[in-house]
């Protein structure tokens, strides 16, 4: 202990640096084992978390001594939950999630956001093998807290969530898949079975190759405060209804 190049030893054996884009790598770092207990449902996952860092931090070392001084705290990172042999079993399911600060975390009952992080995580865990990214710059479809919650207030005057979006000057979704897919290729190569309404994120695996044939719908926790949000998803967002089970 205390020895630092015995430390950084230690660490670099759980780093990966993958390439991202012509600015950045990302530094992938885990497993790290994490168990958690919510309610009843109790298990344990791997943990995995990233950094996009600039190409100029090319070594782990470089990465390592650079954190102190990057204030790292200010900038959300995102992470994946992996269970069970990710690597090689051929019929993982996984999660695209983006962050929902409200629902994830407070348990806001305007959107099912936090009935699907807690769901998906069981469904993995029942499966046996997959993996839910939890998308950090994903907040309020892309726009960011600070925005949903200007969004929300314009939703209490009767706007819906997509009219709201647009009155603030946003698209409906910014959300961009490339780094959790950049991530999800760093950990598996083969094809995955989406839990997801959402076929934009579908359509985000497909063109690298990496969809498998079936997505698995996620509907549910409707409450009166969210229907109309759930409703507006379909009507509006292009989220695939309930029956309609194929891709
Ligand atoms: N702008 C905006 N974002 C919202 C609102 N309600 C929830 N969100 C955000 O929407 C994101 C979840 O997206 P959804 O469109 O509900 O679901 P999805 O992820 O696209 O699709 P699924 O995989 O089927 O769940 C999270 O980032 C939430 O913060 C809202 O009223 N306005």
């Amino acid at each position: 202990m205390g020895n630092l190049s015995k430390t950084k030893e230690i660490l670099k054996n759980k780093m990966d640096i993958v390439p991202f884009n012509d600015k950045e790598n990302i530094c992938i770092v885990g497993p790290v084992n994490l168990p958690i207990k919510q309610g009843e449902f109790q298990t344990t996952f791997q943990w995995y978390t990233w950094l996009n860092i600039d190409k100029q931090y090319a070594t782990k070392e470089l990465i390592l001594d650079a954190i102190v001084n990057l204030d790292l705290a200010s900038k959300q990172q995102s992470s994946v939950l992996i269970y069970g042999d990710f690597e090689n079993r051929d019929d993982a399911i996984i999660r695209m999630h983006s962050i929902c600060h409200t629902g994830d975390i407070f348990g806001s009952q305007r959107c099912d956001c936090g009935y699907q992080l807690h769901e998906s995580m069981k469904m993995i865990a029942d499966h046996g093998c997959g993996a839910i990214f939890y998308l950090a710059n994903h907040e309020g479809r892309g726009i960011g807290l600070f925005s949903k919650s200007l969004a929300y207030l314009l939703q209490e005057e009767g706007f819906d969530t997509v009219e709201a979006n647009h009155a603030l000057g946003f698209e409906d979704d910014t959300r961009n898949y490339e780094e959790a897919i950049t991530v999800l290729e760093a950990l598996r190569s083969k094809p995955v079975t989406l839990i997801t309404n959402n076929p934009k994120k579908l359509k985000a695996l497909k063109e690298h190759g990496l969809l498998a044939h079936d997505h698995i719908p996620l509907w549910g926790g409707v409450t009166d405060t969210n229907r109309h949000y759930l409703e507006t998803k379909v009507k509006k967002s292009g989220h695939i209804p309930e029956q309609q089970l194929i891709v």
